[in-house]
């Protein structure tokens, strides 16, 4: 393998796009060689723009039992570090050993109010899940001389994931903003348990969330963020995925295929009133309201489709909550049209 890699961080020059829907291969997407790293963040790091990369980077890493990193937890310890990674969707998909040996090596790391956890430009050894307190997320851009805040975390969130994910220098600062406790997880054991699914993810899903055009404006780290939490689902032709009246849990953005959304009219008859293709979303009335879903939706041939859960659709879509909210304003007039008129 090549051990000159594109720096994850830079964005000058083009990086190959990728493909998901040709991409759904495990080996491949095991292979994070860096010419399909994302285009990532736009911020350059404060180190050199090129970076050397060790086999390691190319592969998550592996680690034989007898190197699995231990710190002796008592069961208060163990609950509470459940308590932190209940919502990470890093988290998800591992089997009971693989949890186990995380919890395992996660070290408690108390932190005081001002403590610069992670800074910009460093090396990457942790990735940190906050038990308690509140910490800030500064980006300084190349030429400017004022660090950025750019986002700020709290109980359950986690930071310190991408360094460790591509061998790149940290692309923030954090900074703690009250006192509070970590748990930090070292390179080795996340590399090599935890980051493999996620890095699929972002790769998978990185074009097809960059052209849906409710989620342009977004950065690109916070389009990633969804891709970790996204979950596919697929419906049969003429298969109904929600209906009207439904309690609404999910939010979905359609992959491949075509939805035909259907009200019932004041006669009682079904009307159709709307239909939506790739890259468009729907879903999101009965979640921004807390209403029954507006209408039933069925699949017009192979609709695929990927849902985000109530609350992660309100945590990772609080930056377009405007646009959504205004653009439900609309649909609303449209539907309260297409059933009463005729
Ligand atoms: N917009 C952002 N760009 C880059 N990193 C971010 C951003 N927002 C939050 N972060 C987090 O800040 C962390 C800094 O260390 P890492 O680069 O390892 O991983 C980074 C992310 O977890």
């Amino acid at each position: 393998m090549t051990s000159t890699a594109q720096h994850p961080l830079s964005t000058d020059e083009p990086i190959d796009s990728f493909d998901h829907e040709e991409e759904d291969d495990e080996e491949e997407a095991r292979d994070i060689v860096s010419d399909d790293l994302p285009p990532m963040l736009s911020v350059p790091s404060m180190r050199s723009r090129r970076v050397s990369v060790s086999a390691e980077s190319i592969q998550p890493s592996s680690i034989s039992p007898q190197e699995y990193v231990v710190h002796p937890k008592t069961n208060d310890q163990r609950q509470r570090i459940n308590e932190a990674i209940a919502n990470n969707f890093l988290f998800k998909n591992l089997d009971d050993d693989q949890a186990g040996h995380v919890v395992d090596a996660m070290a408690e790391k108390p932190v005081s109010k001002g403590t610069v956890v992670i800074e910009q430009g460093a090396e990457g050894d942790f990735y940190y899940i906050v038990e308690s307190g509140t910490f800030d997320c500064f980006i300084q851009k190349p030429q400017e001389q004022d660090k950025n805040k750019v986002t700020s975390y709290g109980p359950g969130g986690s930071f310190g994931e991408l360094a460790l994910m591509y061998n790149a220098p940290r692309a923030a600062t954090i900074v703690a903003t009250s006192d509070g406790v970590l748990w930090a997880l070292d390179r080795i054991t996340f590399r090599s348990i935890l980051m493999d699914s996620s890095v699929r993810k972002r790769r998978m899903y990185e074009r097809f969330l960059s052209e849906v055009p409710i989620l342009r404006s977004l950065e690109i780290y916070e389009r990633h963020k969804i891709a970790d939490a996204l979950e596919p689902i697929q419906f049969d032709d003429q298969e109904v995925v929600m209906r009207e009246g439904d309690v609404g849990q999910n939010f979905y953005l359609i992959e491949d295929g075509e939805a035909i959304f259907y009200k019932t009219a004041e006669d009682g008859s079904q009307k159709e009133v709307n239909r939506s293709y790739k890259g468009d979303y729907f879903g999101e009335l009965a979640l921004l309201h807390d209403n029954p879903r507006a209408a039933t939706v069925v699949a017009n041939g192979r609709l695929k489709c990927v849902t985000l859960g109530k609350k992660a659709f309100t945590r990772l879509l609080g930056p377009v909550m405007d646009i959504l909210k205004r653009n439900s304003e609309n649909y609303h007039a449209i539907l309260r049209e297409a059933t009463q008129n005729d």
